[in-house]
């Protein structure tokens, strides 16, 4: 891969301290400017070469069309659904993420979503916090013995895996990518999906959010699945219809949700986080200081080996290219 030349990056979130350190100790001249609006970030970005983002930025096509400046966007994290990757592409904008920095986070969230549906914590500290000793409306179920559904076996799938296995529980999956046998050597059987709503009682998402994904979990889907089942979307939302979830946690359906992603975040409309079976957290799946270290340490070496010109791991288009992570944990 030639080298580019990138001179100035703007960071436009709260992204960790390694990331601007790594960039200065390079020559990278930086500029963190968090909260921008819209036309501010398109009046800003003409200045730059370099854009790191996380999840909150909305890079949009009027944005990377805005100047013929910018070269590389980078993205501290995982998903680059809030990047146009499309638009990047034509101006020929290399887009690139850190895949692996948050998966360990990511995963232990899911899995404290998972405890908590399952004995009602958070509930309970609240009703705490108001004076009272509830013992009887708070009465749990063990995680031990129950049927765990992973729909999408990645990186993230894969870590929840293993530790719900630890807790006893029997994990069965889908995903149209990972192999079967790999997915078998973790301890998760994949199955249709059709197979696999009817015998959750808990079910967890962990795909990307795309066309295919987009209402994975939905009135129909429910209706198959078993009374009563908790679902968890520690992902992107959308990927369980919003509406559909609401009706299904009213009827029964559906007895609890976690949620730490929404279609609109902020959530504008509360009916789902309101609601007495539901717990939720403001998108902190990231939020650790493990993880944001190495996101941000790993998007600024990324940026600096492109400047170099080395260490390209995979093309996944012309110009969205996913590396290899410096700092994954051990
Ligand atoms: N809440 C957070 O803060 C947080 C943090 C990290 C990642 N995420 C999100 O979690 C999701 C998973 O991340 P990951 O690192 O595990 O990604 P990954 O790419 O490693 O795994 C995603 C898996 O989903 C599978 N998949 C694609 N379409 C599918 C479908 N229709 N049905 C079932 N599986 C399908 C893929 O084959 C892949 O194996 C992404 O949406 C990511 O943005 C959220
Ligand atoms: O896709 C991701 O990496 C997560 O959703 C985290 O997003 P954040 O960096 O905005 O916390």
């Amino acid at each position: 891969m030639a080298p580019i030349t990138i001179r100035s990056v703007l960071i436009s979130e709260s992204v960790d301290p390694r990331c601007r350190a790594v960039l200065e100790e390079n020559g990278i001249r930086v500029t963190e400017r968090p909260n921008m609006k819209t036309e501010e970030l398109m009046a800003e970005i003409q200045n730059y070469d370099g854009l790191v983002v996380r999840s909150a930025t909305k890079v949009t096509a009027d944005i990377i069309n805005a100047t013929d400046n910018l070269k590389i966007i980078g993205r501290a994290g995982t998903g680059v659904d809030n990047v146009d990757v499309d638009a990047a592409t034509k101006k020929g904008v290399i887009v690139m993420n850190t895949p692996s920095g948050n998966t360990i986070s990511a995963a232990e969230l899911t899995c404290i979503m998972l405890m908590n549906l399952s004995r009602n914590v958070p509930q309970a500290t609240m009703s705490m916090k108001q004076g009272n000793w509830d013992r009887k409306k708070f009465m749990g179920s063990e995680l031990f013995g129950k049927v765990l559904g992973i729909v999408g076996l990645g990186r993230i799938g894969k870590e929840v895996a293993s530790r719900m296995q630890s807790f006893g529980m029997k994990t069965i999956g889908y995903d149209p990518i990972t192999p079967p046998e790999v997915s078998a050597s973790w301890g998760v059987e994949q199955m249709s999906l059709e197979k696999l709503w009817p015998q959750c009682d808990y079910i967890t998402v962990h795909t990307p959010l795309m066309p295919s994904t987009v209402g994975l979990l939905s009135d129909e889907t429910f209706a198959l699945c078993k009374r009563g089942v908790k679902v968890v979307n520690c992902a992107r939302g959308g990927i369980i219809d919003e509406a559909a979830l609401l009706r299904a946690l009213e009827s029964g359906q559906c007895g609890g949700a976690g949620l730490d992603v929404f279609v609109e975040e902020p959530p504008k409309d509360r009916s789902l986080v309101n609601h007495p079976n539901v717990i939720s957290c403001p998108h902190l799946g990231a939020s650790t200081k493990e993880a944001q270290a190495r996101c941000g340490e790993d998007i600024a070496l990324q940026i600096v080996d492109m400047v170099k010109g080395k260490n390209l791991i995979g093309a996944v288009s012309q110009t969205f290219l996913v590396f290899a992570p410096k700092t994954l944990p051990k």
